[in-house]
């Protein structure tokens, strides 16, 4: 029986879908951080449990073709990118073998699952940081989070990052150096700074700066802005986020603007958006065209259809459905959101389209009491992906295409099952690379109704 702290030979045969090595030791499962598929590596085992074992590579004793030295100096300690270990090309074939996994075993889907769209150059590309602020040797320091922990691995830069970025975090890390502004300490929930928020207009280069605080004001605010402005061209606007709460989720609600403008401007094609502190808007501004565009092929729009777009976020997709459609409704629970996506909407002067504010599960059966139908469906949901209220909802609705984009490939296969088990078959998925070096991966499916009406 193995246990904690044994040191073992593993043949790994297999990666779990969040990038570890799996092997088999004694007929058990071993995950192993930072071992890939073909190696045979020398590991310390961390944990056992009654199905399988977590170990961490002592030694790679035979390689595989697809390890990389990696690029960045924090891989391995750092929670953001799980893969800087492994080639890019390496890291495609990974994605798409985790959706053909997913869609296989989770949801028995038999369809064509296409090759992941990878970047020309995937560095950099990352339009929103979120650094947490802490000590190390008594000094004021940004980093990230260790996986699962909230250790903080002080940095000096981070590769997939938009370089504005880590500029804009430095010099709040100076400023909070210079006139020893309090850093917030989680533990006994005190202290003032806890995050350093930016957002970049890739197309723009505007740049948002967000301070969460646990309060309502910081000290030396002056000093702050001026040197913000000094040191970052393209600064649009700094706001305090005020999350007094002794909570994990990094923003709280309330949003106090104290420079510029109230939003930056960014571009996906031709069309503008402008982003809010809390509005989600895709991180990879070049994959989320390529992404877009699949949406767009998928849904086979002539101009004469009705749309829903759900979980609609700021209008972005639904601005790009419009354009070849008749009626989009876009439909979002954030009410936010729902106010950015019809200011983008007027921004773009698109008309034929209605955005409604609510759950969408509970929207989308209200909208077929009042005897509204879409030709076409299209869902982005979160992690945890539809409802299931919402795909009946759907199905009611009888629409000859639909268009799922996941960024979850376990809850896609989950609901795509819902589907072809109710009259939908799933054409083919195409997997999108919007996170290169980490183990996510975005799909885009395109299901048809099997029989027309
Ligand atoms: C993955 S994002 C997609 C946003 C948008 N389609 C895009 O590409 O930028 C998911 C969105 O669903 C929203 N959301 C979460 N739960 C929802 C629900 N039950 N009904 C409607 N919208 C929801 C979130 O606020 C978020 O804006």
């Amino acid at each position: 029986m193995l246990k904690k702290e044994d040191r073992i030979e593993v043949d790994v045969t297999a990666m779990a879908h969040e990038g570890q090595g799996v092997g088999r030791v004694d007929g058990l499962a071993v995950f192993v951080e930072g071992a890939l598929k073909g190696e045979r590596v020398l590991a310390v085992v961390e944990k056992v449990s009654k199905n399988y074992a977590i170990a961490r590579v002592e030694e790679i004793i035979s390689p595989s073709p697809d390890r990389i030295i990696p690029r960045c100096p924090y891989a391995g300690e750092c929670g953001g990118c799980s893969l800087q270990h492994l080639s890019y090309k390496g890291q495609l074939e990974f994605k798409t073998q985790k959706v053909r996994d997913s869609l296989e075993r989770i949801g028995r889907i038999n369809t064509t699952v296409f090759e992941t769209i990878g970047m020309e150059d995937p560095w950099k590309y990352r339009n929103k940081a979120q650094y947490p602020v802490g000590k190390k040797d008594y000094r004021p320091t940004l980093g990230f989070y260790m996986k699962r922990s909230h250790d903080l691995v002080p940095i000096e830069d981070c590769l997939i990052q938009h370089e504005l970025s880590w500029r804009a975090a430095e010099v709040v890390r100076e400023w909070i150096e210079k006139f020893r502004v309090s850093i917030y300490d989680e533990v006994n929930h005190r202290g003032l700074i806890r995050h350093v928020v930016t957002r970049v207009g890739a197309k723009t280069g505007e740049v948002m700066v967000v301070l969460v605080i646990n309060g309502r004001e910081v000290p030396h605010l002056k000093e702050l802005l001026g040197a913000l402005e000094k040191n970052l061209e393209g600064l649009k606007s700094v706001y305090l986020n005020v999350n007094t709460k002794k909570t994990n989720v990094i923003m709280g609600d309330e949003n106090i603007l104290v420079y510029g403008e109230p939003h930056i401007i960014d571009f996906i094609g031709e069309i503008k958006f402008t982003l809010s502190p809390n509005s989600f808007f895709q991180v990879n501004p070049v994959q989320v065209e390529v992404l877009y565009n699949k949406v767009m092929e998928y849904a086979g729009l002539t101009g004469e259809e009705t749309v829903i777009d759900a979980y609609c976020g700021i209008g972005t997709i639904t601005l790009f459905l419009a354009r070849m459609a008749r009626l989009v409704y876009g439909i979002e629970v954030v009410h936010e959101a729902v106010r950015d996506a019809r200011n983008n909407a007027l921004l773009n002067g698109t008309e034929n389209v209605e955005f409604l504010e609510g759950a969408a599960e509970e929207v989308m059966p209200r909208m077929i009491e009042q005897g509204i139908r879409a030709d076409v469906i299209v869902v982005d949901p979160p992690r945890r992906g539809c409802e299931e209220e919402l795909l009946e909802a759907a199905v009611k609705m009888n629409p000859s295409r639909m268009v799922y984009v996941s960024c979850n490939p376990a809850t896609l296969a989950r609901d795509l099952r819902y589907l072809e088990d109710r009259g939908y078959r799933t054409e083919f998925v195409q997997p999108v690379d919007m996170f290169p070096f980490t183990h996510h991966v975005e799909c885009v499916a395109s299901i048809r109704r099997k029989h027309s009406p």
